[in-house]
């Protein structure tokens, strides 16, 4: 698969926006916004463009801060694999609007509905949103879904 961005606004309160999926992979999950990268894009022009489209914040590349590096790894399904390059935004004009791919909700960083989400997000989004910065591989199964492993260091 081809790599994927993904955003996490973050308000002036601390409240992360999420938005739920309404369709296609991860369908039903909250999650932050993103998708694949498109041909002649870079990762914060993707980063940008799918935030605009899944939720109608308009940010600027510049303003994205790089929070992870993560690698989605399925062993058993080489072609699923992808890297999702994530970013935290805390500067944009818009407000959030519920689009065809996702219904946007803000969260309390301390009432995230980690029941609802990909298995591995508890792990990793709590971290970033403490300020750290972080590289790791989230290992799935077969099906794409089930977590049964993952590996994070602190990138410097
Ligand atoms: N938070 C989180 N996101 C994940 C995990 N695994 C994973 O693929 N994603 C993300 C990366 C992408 O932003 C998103 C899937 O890409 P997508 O939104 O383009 O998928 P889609 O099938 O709807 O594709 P499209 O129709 O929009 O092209 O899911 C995970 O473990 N945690």
């Amino acid at each position: 698969m081809r790599d994927t961005s993904l955003v996490y606004p973050v308000d002036s309160r601390g409240r992360v926006l999420l938005g739920r999926k309404k369709r296609g992979m991860g369908f039903g999950k909250w999650n932050g916004f993103g998708g694949k990268i498109e041909k002649g894009e870079t990762m914060r022009q993707c980063a940008v463009r799918e935030l605009r489209e899944e939720c109608g914040l308009i940010a600027r590349t510049q303003d994205l801060e790089l929070a992870a590096e993560l690698y989605f790894q399925n062993t058993e399904d080489p072609e699923w694999s992808h890297a999702g390059i994530v970013y935290l935004v805390r500067i944009w004009s818009g407000a959030p609007a519920v689009s065809d791919e996702m219904e946007p909700r803000w969260f309390s960083p301390d009432a995230l509905p980690f029941d609802r989400m990909w298995q591995a997000d508890c792990q990793w989004l709590p971290l970033i949103l403490k300020g750290k910065k972080i590289r790791g591989v989230i290992h799935f199964a077969e099906d794409g879904d089930t977590v049964t492993g993952y590996e994070f260091s602190e990138m410097k």
